[in-house]
């Protein structure tokens, strides 16, 4: 089973996902935090988010320990996520992690929970 859960910034998205994951034993991905890393992983290397290059492969080779890290929910590292993500190739990149996730979810769960802007409409098609 996979959940979508789509929206605009601050509809509710990651609080109500978070919830469904844990009644049903879903694994759950919030995919802004992916953004986010990247634009973590580039600030923590000295590089903007416009640097579409190192972008695209900061995308591509993902730190997961980034996803944890407390320094992700800062004002800096939004605006740099929100750069970052009018990248199409760090999009395209970021897509095959999401759909790898729904697809095998973590920890041997039997479906996935994922929250962000596009999922229903993008990342979890029906034939994905
Ligand atoms: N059903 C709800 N009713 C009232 N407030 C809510 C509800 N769901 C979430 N919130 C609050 O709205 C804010 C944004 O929620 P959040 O889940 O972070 O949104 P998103 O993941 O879509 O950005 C948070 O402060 C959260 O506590
Ligand atoms: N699936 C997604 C998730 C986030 N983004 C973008 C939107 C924001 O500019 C950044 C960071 O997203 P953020 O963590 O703030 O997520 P929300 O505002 O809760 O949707 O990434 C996106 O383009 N696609």
């Amino acid at each position: 089973m996979i959940i979508a859960m789509d929206g605009p910034a601050a509809s509710g998205k990651g609080t109500l996902g978070r919830k469904l994951a844990e009644k049903f034993d879903l694994a759950y991905l919030d995919t802004g935090a992916l953004y986010r890393a990247v634009g973590l992983g580039l600030k923590r290397a000295g590089h903007g988010p416009e640097d579409a290059d190192r972008a695209a492969h900061a995308a591509k080779t993902l730190d997961p320990d980034l996803l944890n890290d407390p320094e992700l929910r800062s004002e800096q590292v939004g605006h740099m996520a929100s750069i970052i993500a009018a990248n199409p190739v760090v999009r395209a990149n970021l897509l095959a992690f999401q759909r790898d996730f729904a697809r095998h979810p973590p920890s041997g769960k039997a479906g996935a929970v994922l929250d962000g802007r596009d999922i229903g409409t993008v990342v979890c098609l029906m034939r994905m």
